[in-house]
């Protein structure tokens, strides 16, 4: 099948490459003149495992390629994902401007019938208003379809391979049938497909991204009770997960959510249920805890210098929201950079991925490290914001030679707490 994919960010170039994959001819639309130069020039532009491997098999057996000119990208396509940036906008609405814009210009050069999908993250009734931008020019028949992308940076490759479900939300038998055949390969291994209306489709998304920003949240919550109460979130955690109403996954706590998802996706639907004339109470507490949840190892920090961390400095383990990824958007550890150097603190930081991205936003702000040992240079404390597998079994007596003060804020649980107690080093954690 002829498939375009217009936006080539983190979702459209691995849906893209995926579906290239399953054997489709997949051409990539983008507006980066940069991004597509070197995409076309054999290069993938995010980190992301697995992903580069298929990428050049199916860019050499010429199943995908990119190029900045929509209507090229469009020709002859049965298929068009719209894979657009939809930001939160000044009220905290997604805002729509770059997926109108395109359905707008579909509506122009559209010259056969062809399913236009969003998969990018948007409110109750897009649908509809995409529908409504590409049908004031359009000369031909089409259908709008709302498909909902559900894969986590990191492990997006495989999200997108072997998915838990994928969201299909159309009334058109024949869109119906051509997203059946799209989807065939993942369904014959076993994935399941779930048709419903666009609406609920849409829902869906905002749904499944609240849900689990709100149990993050909560055992939050429970993690600052666990410190007030002599309690281990830890053992909390292993406690309530094995009931399988409960579940494992998505129960640990840390220094709250970040990412390009979770933030503004509850932030939206809270604002699409205002809208309604709703309040949903529960959305509105979850940001507000998330808020404190990601500078809470300040006050630990604050505390231990007496409130002076003027000329200190800190050396940063981690910049990117989660392990395996280069995606500093909504990281908690931007935010403890900026109360860092607020109090007149220095930073030193190291990060696997994300410290390029990072000079992107701050520049000479911080220092950036070559490695987890150099930032510990003449530090006076340590502080982890993203659990690194590199970060997990570190050398403990360097980390305590190096540093001024034996002082470890780690922001995602990675050691025991009484082995730490036995080194000898003051370890503030989450919940513990
Ligand atoms: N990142 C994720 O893990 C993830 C997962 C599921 C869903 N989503 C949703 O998918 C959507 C895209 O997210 P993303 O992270 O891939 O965004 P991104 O910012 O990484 O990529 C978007 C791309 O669209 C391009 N673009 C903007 N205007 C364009 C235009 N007029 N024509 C062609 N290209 C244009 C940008 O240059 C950029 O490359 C969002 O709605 C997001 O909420 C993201
Ligand atoms: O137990 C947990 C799990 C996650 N997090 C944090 O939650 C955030 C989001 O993590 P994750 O969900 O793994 O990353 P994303 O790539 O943002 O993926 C989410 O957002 C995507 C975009 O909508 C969705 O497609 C995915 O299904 C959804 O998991 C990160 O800051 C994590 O550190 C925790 O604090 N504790």
């Amino acid at each position: 099948m002829k498939i375009a994919v217009i936006g080539t960010g983190y979702v459209g170039l691995v849906t893209g490459t995926c579906f290239a994959e399953t054997g489709n001819q997949v051409t990539c639309v983008d507006i980066d003149e940069a991004k597509v130069k070197k995409l076309q020039s054999g290069k993938v532009t995010i980190y992301e495992p697995g992903l580069e491997v298929i990428f050049e098999r199916n860019v050499k057996q010429n199943r995908l390629d990119f190029t900045t000119d929509l209507a090229e990208g469009i020709k002859g396509a049965e298929v068009i994902f719209l894979a657009l940036p939809t930001p939160p906008g000044g009220d905290g609405a997604a805002d729509l401007q770059y997926v109108l814009k395109v359905a707008d210009d579909l509506g122009h050069i559209l010259e056969n019938y062809a399913v236009v999908v969003d998969k990018s993250t948007v409110p109750v009734g897009t649908a509809d208003k995409v529908h409504a931008a590409i049908a004031n020019n359009a000369k031909v028949d089409f259908d709008v379809v709302s498909n909902p992308e559900f894969l986590r940076e990191g492990v997006a490759v495989d999200d997108f391979m072997k998915p838990e479900r994928v969201v299909i939300g159309t009334q058109s038998e024949r869109a119906t049938k051509i997203m059946e055949r799209l989807y065939a390969p993942l369904v014959r291994q076993g994935n399941p497909v779930i048709f419903m209306d666009e609406k609920s489709a849409e829902l869906t998304k905002y749904a499944a991204n609240s849900f689990l920003a709100t149990k993050i949240t909560f055992m939050n919550e429970i993690a600052n009770i666990c410190e007030l109460l002599g309690a281990n979130v830890d053992m909390v955690r292993k406690g309530i997960g094995t009931d399988t109403r409960i579940g494992k996954r998505f129960l640990f706590a840390g220094i709250g959510y970040g990412g390009s998802c979770f933030p503004k996706d509850v932030q939206a639907l809270a604002k699409s249920a205002k809208d309604a004339n709703y309040d949903f109470k529960i959305l509105n507490a979850v940001m507000e805890v998330n808020t404190t949840q990601k500078t809470r190892l300040m006050d630990n920090l604050n505390g231990y210098f007496k409130n002076d961390l003027k000329g200190k400095t800190i050396a940063m383990w981690g910049l990117a929201f989660k392990p395996n990824t280069d995606d500093i958007r909504e990281a908690p550890a931007l935010y403890n950079i900026e109360a860092l150097l607020a109090a007149g603190a220095k930073v030193q930081a190291y990060d696997p991925e994300a410290m390029e991205n990072v000079k992107g936003q701050l520049g000479d702000k911080i220092v950036y490290s070559k490695n987890p040992s150099e930032a510990l240079k003449g530090a006076d404390a340590l502080m982890i914001m993203t659990e690194w597998p590199v970060f997990r079994t570190p050398d403990f007596n360097e980390i305590k030679k190096e540093l001024k003060e034996p002082l470890i804020l780690d922001g995602r649980n990675l050691y025991e707490v009484e082995h730490m107690k036995e080194l000898g080093f003051t370890y503030f954690s989450i919940g513990r």
